[in-house]
């Protein structure tokens, strides 16, 4: 029945303050208190409704994001809301939009890549959305090898200018977020070519389309790529297709805060690693890992409630039957996730900390922890965002049959985030990164440099290269298992993040207890999951294999009773989950019952074309082979 709570009986269970755990899991109680605002002024707010996208064509499902993009423009000037309520506001929108590119790549890389006076320049239009800009780096022929990009940018110092051209077909540019339909600007990237010279990749700000009356400008071809994977999903976006034709721009729109090219035709590199150039990248890496928590945490909440809810088998004496949540197998499977839920969201928090920390040793030229900044961005992006891609799938099969509905969230969820194992770093291309990252460490240990930060376990491999200090095998030879090796280098990092989480105040009965709880959930789960190379290498016993088994199946008896609370800790709003399995009241059924009515395909109880094609077909009236 509405109103009823069915899942009290589950609430009552829990052992901790949910409250206090909120707070935990908004990071503050200012960032609770902000969240738990801006996300029920959307939910409350029609013109933000979502349930109904799977149901649009493309070009409807398209308007429908340009409307809700400008209402919550509208909405956020209305309402004078601070630059984190409006970001909260389009997060809570959830709807991936050109807006995203805007003010997640467009903005940063001109604050990170623009001079003063550029910034100064275009950061007023941007902020107040007299320009769109989207991020224009990767082209049809190269994303992942950024050095390979064709796209020119050669200087006239006739005309004090930079002529962009596309010189091949795989140099256009493809895949941009927000190019095909909607930006104004971009931040495109481009091979430097100064005097005959070519001086590597560079950003430069192109004007896109009129001002006026958004028509292309001279020299540009831009359009759509085309429908992406799912149906609603990622569709809601314009990822474009991008060609100039020797399209003009003033000196001053490259970016020069790490390289530049003077009036007289000089070109000049800052006394910064050219690597920061890529620093946009760097820091929307850091925010795909917060990201990370958001969406694997959704999927976790919708999957553990649906598991309470849902009762299959075990009925003794006509009693009700069993909660599926109790079975060992859904709580093997569930509660890994839940802690990898509250793991991501703590070394988000720390990879928050250590990207705050490296920009601000950056502006006083210190580069000392920019390689660790680099590692440690692409490697937990790239492991978190296949955990969690990974883990929402994993939450749909949780669910039975009714995961694979659209009411169910799931599939939405998944089609949406999926692509987050790609962009900003292909993973494997990332934690090859990470690799090699790890093999410089290793080749200088025994030198006076001294590994520190998140490495300097690795002083504890010195022995180990003394007495190996003969055949290398090539880096691409062993690539494979320096892939694997990276991975275990950023599980240890989230680990150790999480275990120093716990050496903090954290206020709330009980809350701290259900926390190391997930901590040892997350460390036993990886254990019992890599034991193959524990045991291979000696690190443990076949009896402390055995014991972290045992281990695990009573830490999942103790997070049983408080599995609810756990996810209601997330905050979420029934409208930010979009699903009716992971509703708060647990009234599922009648809910589902209700929304299949709904569907375009009821409207009429005989379906369009059944005298066309099924009635023939039922009257015998097609013409059948012999049988
Ligand atoms: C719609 C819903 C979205 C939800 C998302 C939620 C939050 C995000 C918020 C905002 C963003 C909005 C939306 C995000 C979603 C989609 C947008 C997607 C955008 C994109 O995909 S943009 C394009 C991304 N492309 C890439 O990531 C390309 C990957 N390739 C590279 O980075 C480089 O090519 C490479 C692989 C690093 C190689 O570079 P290269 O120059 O060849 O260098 P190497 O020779 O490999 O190394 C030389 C040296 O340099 C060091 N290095 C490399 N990179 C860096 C770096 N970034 N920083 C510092 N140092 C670096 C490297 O370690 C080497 O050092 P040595 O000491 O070993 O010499
Ligand atoms: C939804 C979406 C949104 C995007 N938004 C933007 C955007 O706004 N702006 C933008 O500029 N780009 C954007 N991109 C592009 C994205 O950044 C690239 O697709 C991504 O960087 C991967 O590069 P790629 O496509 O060249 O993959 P590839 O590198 O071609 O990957 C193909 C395969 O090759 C492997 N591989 C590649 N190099 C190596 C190597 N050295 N060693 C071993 N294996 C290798 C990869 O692991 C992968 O398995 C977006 C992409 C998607 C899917």
């Amino acid at each position: 029945m509405e109103g009823v709570d069915h899942l009290a009986h589950e609430r009552n269970k829990s052992e901790f303050d949910v409250d206090a755990m909120k707070i935990v899991w908004a990071g503050s109680p200012h960032a609770f208190d902000v969240s738990d605002r801006i996300s029920k002024l959307v939910a409350s707010d029609p013109g933000f409704r979502k349930d109904n996208r799977s149901t649009l064509s493309r070009k409807e499902l398209f308007k429908n994001t340009l409307r809700k993009a400008a209402y919550a423009w509208k909405t956020i000037v209305d309402l004078r809301l601070s630059e984190e309520e409006a970001a909260k506001l389009r997060f809570y929108v959830d709807e991936p939009a050109f807006t995203d590119l805007h003010w997640g790549m467009f903005i940063p890389a001109i604050k990170g890549q623009g001079t003063e006076e550029q910034q100064q320049k275009w950061l007023p239009l941007a902020y107040k959305m007299q320009i769109i800009g989207c991020y224009a780096q990767t082209e049809l022929g190269h994303g992942s090898n950024v050095q390979g990009l064709e796209t020119t940018a050669t200087f006239d110092p006739q005309t004090d200018e930079f002529i962009i051209h596309s010189p091949t077909l795989t140099s256009s540019k493809w895949w941009p977020g927000g190019l095909g339909k909607v930006a104004t600007h971009a931040i495109a990237y481009a091979r430097l070519i100064v005097g005959g010279r070519e001086h590597g990749v560079n950003g430069f700000i192109v004007q896109l389309r009129s001002l006026e009356d958004h028509s292309p400008l001279l020299g540009i071809t831009v359009g759509d790529i085309g429908m992406k994977f799912g149906n609603g999903a990622y569709n809601t976006m314009d990822n474009g297709v991008l060609r100039f034709d020797h399209v003009r721009i003033p000196r001053n729109q490259m970016l020069m805060r790490v390289s530049q090219v003077t009036c007289e035709g000089k070109y000049k590199q800052s006394d910064v690693p050219r690597q920061l150039v890529y620093g946009t990248m760097v820091y929307v890496r850091q925010t795909i890992v917060a990201d990370a928590s958001c969406a694997l945490s959704r999927a976790v909440c919708i999957a553990t409630r649906y598991s309470a809810v849902r009762r299959q088998f075990g009925s003794q004496n006509g009693g009700p039957e069993t909660q599926v949540i109790d079975y060992k197998t859904q709580q093997s499977r569930l509660f890994p996730l839940l802690a990898s839920a509250y793991a991501f969201r703590f070394i988000g928090e720390w990879l928050k900390w250590l990207y705050a920390d490296v920009t601000q040793r950056l502006q006083a030229n210190d580069f000392s922890t920019l390689p660790e900044a680099h590692a440690c961005t692409a490697g937990l992006k790239s492991l978190t965002t296949t955990a969690t891609a990974d883990g929402i799938e994993e939450c749909r099969k949780l669910c039975g049959g009714h995961g694979y509905l659209c009411s169910s969230g799931l599939p939405e969820l998944f089609a949406v985030y999926v692509p987050a194992c790609t962009y900003e770093g292909d993973n494997t291309v990332l934690l090859l990164q990470v690799a090699r990252f790890l093999m410089k460490t290793v080749s200088q240990l025994g030198s006076s440099k001294k590994p520190v930060g998140t490495i300097a376990y690795m002083t504890r491999v010195e022995h180990l290269m003394q007495c190996r200090c003969g055949v290398q095998r090539g880096f691409a030879e062993l690539s494979v298992d320096l892939v694997e090796a990276a991975v275990a280098h950023c599980q240890l990092i989230v680990v150790s993040k999480f275990i120093e989480k716990l050496q903090q105040e954290i206020p709330g009965k009980g809350v701290k207890q259900q926390l190391e709880v997930l901590c040892n959930i997350y460390a036993l789960f990886l254990l019992h999951k890599h034991q193959g190379d524990f045991l291979s290498t000696g690190c443990i016993t076949p009896k402390h294999a055995a014991l972290a088994n045992d281990e695990l199946r009573s830490l999942y008896s103790q997070v049983r009773p408080n599995a609810i609370a756990l996810v209601d800790a997330f905050n979420y709003t029934d409208h930010y989950l979009g699903s009716i399995l992971g509703c708060y009241d647990g009234n599922v059924y009648p809910k589902l019952y209700e929304a299949a009515w709904k569907d375009p395909l009821n409207e009429s109880v005989v379906p369009d074309g059944y005298h066309q094609y099924i009635r023939p077909l039922l009257k015998q009236e097609i013409r059948t082979a012999r049988l």
